[in-house]
């Protein structure tokens, strides 16, 4: 079966999105914080309303698994949050209101089924804040496969022109990326062992969000010298996909033992970095579950490679 109905409106979706995030983050953006703590801004409950809007009217019967929900937002006393939110939707959406962006919104309150898409409306929101990297990140999974993948990486420098890049795949048609400002997909490979320049390995910003000593002393053991390059967000396997880097660790962080990955922290990445030719798996080896549910319960973090130094780094781990 194609998926080229799909891949083309998930990027028009996430371009979209990747814009309203854009500017949102030009007016300096202020951080909401959300119940476990973590922070959440207009612009990732902007993206979501976008994307599920575009997705509901193209694919009504496939639920969506977002990061982001209403609720809070319906709340009276966020109504100047909703507001200013509805303010950006409105730029690219004119007759967008308020009850229909909440509505939108809780469209990304699916579940996990035989056909549906996971959402992360803005991947890397302390990046995004930090004025770093962030990701617009969509997937389309059927049986648990991830088909096609899409992210948008509207901080991700190109080459003396406007930055932004989008990376696609689509499963058994390779990966790709393109300008967000404009232009053709190029079709995207991981870095051969050749490339010493790009033997590079990326991890995230964020302490919290892994064990950045045992990265390191993974990345040395299996023959990586130089040091991380720490990058927000799924742009990583943006990274990984197109080559600039070999390999992406997230080990457990140890002050966070019970942590379990979500399905929208992975999904896009890991079809755009497989289809370039790379693999992804848990750090045992085991392939990342999107079947069951929105943690991935069975999985323990995650390692990134251009497929060549994938048993290596699995090796030292275990040993
Ligand atoms: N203790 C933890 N371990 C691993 N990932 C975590 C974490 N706490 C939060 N995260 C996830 O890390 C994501 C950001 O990834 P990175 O660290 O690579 O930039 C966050 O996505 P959001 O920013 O969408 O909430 C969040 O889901
Ligand atoms: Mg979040
Ligand atoms: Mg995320
Ligand atoms: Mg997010």
């Amino acid at each position: 079966m194609s998926y080229d109905r799909e891949k083309q409106v998930a990027m028009d979706a996430a371009i979209a999105a990747a814009k309203l995030c854009q500017q949102v983050r030009q007016d300096i953006p202020q951080a909401i914080e959300k119940q476990d703590k973590s922070p959440v801004t207009v612009a990732d409950f902007g993206s979501q309303a976008i994307i599920c809007k575009a997705l509901g009217e193209a694919f009504p019967d496939d639920p969506v698994v977002g990061e982001e929900d209403a609720a809070e937002l319906r709340k009276p006393e966020m109504a100047e949050t909703l507001n200013k939110m509805l303010g950006y939707v409105q730029s690219l959406i004119p007759d967008a209101t308020a009850d229909r962006v909440t509505d939108w919104i809780d469209r990304g309150n699916g579940s996990v089924s035989p056909r549906y898409w996971t959402l992360d409306p803005i991947d890397g929101t302390k990046g995004f804040l930090r004025q770093d990297q962030y990701a617009v990140a969509l997937a389309l999974i059927e049986g648990g496969d991830v088909k096609v993948g899409v992210l948008a990486c509207p901080a991700m420098p190109v080459g003396g022109r406007e930055p932004g890049m989008l990376y696609v795949a689509v499963r058994g048609e390779g990966a790709a990326m393109m300008p967000l400002a404009g232009g053709e997909l190029q079709p995207i490979q991981v870095v051969s062992p050749e490339d010493a320049e790009n033997l590079r390995f990326v991890e995230s910003v964020e302490a919290a969000h892994g064990d950045q000593s045992r990265q390191n002393a993974i990345a040395q053991a299996a023959g990586i010298t130089a040091e991380s390059v720490r990058v927000d967000s799924q742009a990583k396997y943006g990274i990984v996909a197109s080559g600039k880097a070999a390999l992406y660790l997230r080990l457990p962080s140890p002050k966070k033992p019970d942590y379990r990955e979500n399905i929208w922290d992975h999904a896009a990445g890991a079809i755009v970095v497989e289809e370039a030719g790379g693999k992804v798996t848990d750090m045992y080896g085991k392939p990342l579950n999107f079947a069951d549910g929105s943690k991935m319960v069975n999985n323990r973090g995650v390692v990134v490679s251009n497929g060549v130094l994938h048993d290596r780094v699995l090796a030292v781990l275990n040993r």
